[in-house]
């Protein structure tokens, strides 16, 4: 693990402040930090701290120095919610054998929105004295980037498609229950993209997601991996799709037969299992429903399962984050053989993507997405990006409509970086 500064005390100042307008207006230039939905939630900008990690001890050398910080901080907080005081943003690797690792950011300064109530918190390590903080509002691009090109990554459609076949060859041999493969598409645009008008963008489009920013991975994801709020748990599963067809009289009848799939439930049950497993021995109770719910996003639909729980130990929303990754919704059952699969045949790193995204403050208080429906931003070209979209295949998967279906998960970013 390499940390810088080596984990100073951080000194953070939380106090209230009048609606300062949309939160995502208020980010300056420069590397964005973002975890908004409905308007509310936090923007952070600045950088008094950065954790990084690397391998399967991504998650742990995460944990053990925000521990060890935020015991060490002195904090003053008047207004005392989760997301207050001292929050450290984060973003970790799907796989540990990923380059991507993960990593720990510490703003200078978060200003959040929760429930009529705004906050500004400014944070210093070594005893800093913060710099005065003037929030200013910067009016965002209202449409996305023109002359946009698209072109594969890894895998060209066709190859990807066999990719499928070949997992669904090995599910029908019983090596493996279910597996999520993804592809990755390259994006370059005719002018450098201002990572701030994406998350305007994907926030306006899509406000039943969680649109978020940590280190250069832009994304708005309908999967909330784990929220822990004064010690009660809650995840939102997501497996199952169908693709919407902009007739509503039409999607309600598929609404209806993605709820009878036999092939979607199973599908979602693994995954659902997979949460409540992962989060039993941290839980006094879990409550699980009999069944899913349909979720209506403006480009697909899915199956739906929130899982709550409350909360037996001290364990933070990072340590269940780490406890909990990788779910069956983005690897597969079970999951090391899902998880050799999907290195033996996706043909590429997926980085960050699918990997925990989110916030944790000093009390263990967060909120940890996955990381779907998202961009890698390039840190040394502006204008290339890779974007992700994975399916969950099962036996009865058809690889044609896997590729579709992965088309429809592209369209929220795709749309936010071209017109
Ligand atoms: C892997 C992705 O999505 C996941 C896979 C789903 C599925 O296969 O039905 C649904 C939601 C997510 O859990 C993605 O969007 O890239």
């Amino acid at each position: 693990m390499t940390t810088a500064p080596a984990l100073a005390p951080l000194v953070a100042r939380t106090v209230t402040i009048s609606d300062p307008g949309p939160l995502l207006e208020l980010l300056p230039p420069g590397p964005a930090l973002a975890w908004v939905r409905r308007g509310e939630g936090l923007v952070g900008w600045g950088e008094a701290m950065r954790v990084t990690g690397t391998g399967a001890e991504r998650f742990t050398s995460a944990k053990r120095a925000w521990a060890e910080v935020a015991s060490r901080s002195v904090i003053r907080d008047e207004v005392r919610l989760p997301g207050t005081g001292p929050v450290a943003f984060g973003s970790f690797a799907f796989s540990p054998d990923s380059a991507a690792g993960g990593v720990l950011i510490v703003p200078e300064v978060v200003v959040g929105h929760r429930a009529g109530t705004w906050w500004l918190t400014t944070i210093t390590a070594d005893r800093a004295i913060p710099a005065p903080v003037q929030l200013t509002r910067h009016e965002r691009a209202t449409q996305a980037p023109a002359d946009t090109e698209f072109t594969p990554g890894a895998r060209a459609p066709q190859e990807w498609k066999a990719a499928v076949a070949e997992v669904i060859e090995r599910i029908e041999a019983g090596q493996v229950e279910k597996v999520v493969l993804a592809r990755d598409v390259v994006a370059r645009t005719a002018q450098d993209v201002d990572p701030r008008d994406v998350l305007s963008l994907l926030a306006g489009d899509y406000p039943n997601c969680w649109t978020f920013s940590v280190d250069g991975l832009l994304g708005a994801t309908p999967e909330m991996l784990v929220k822990l709020e004064r010690g009660l748990v809650t995840s939102r599963v997501l497996a199952g799709t169908i693709r919407r067809t902009q007739n509503d009289e039409q999607d309600l009848a598929l609404a209806a037969s993605l709820a009878r799939s036999s092939k979607d439930l199973e599908e979602h049950e693994y995954a659902v299992r997979s949460v409540a497993d992962a989060l039993a021995p941290h839980c006094t109770t879990t409550n699980v429903p009999d069944s899913p719910f349909v979720l209506h996003l403006p480009n697909v639909m899915h199956l739906a399962t929130d899982v709550t729980g409350v909360l037996a130990d001290g364990t933070s929303s990072l340590d269940l984050a780490a406890a909990l990754h990788p779910s069956a919704a983005v690897c597969g059952t079970p999951t090391p053989a899902a998880a050799e699969l999907i290195a033996a045949v996706e043909g590429m790193d997926r980085g960050r993507y699918a990997g925990p995204v989110g916030w944790v403050d000093a009390a263990g208080d967060g909120e940890w997405g996955i990381a779907l429906r998202s961009a890698q931003f390039d840190a040394e070209d502006p204008r290339r990006f890779r974007l992700f979209a994975g399916c969950g295949v099962v036996a009865g998967s058809d690889p044609e409509a896997e590729l579709a279906e992965s088309e429809a998960k592209l369209l929220p970013i795709k749309g936010a970086l071209s017109r």
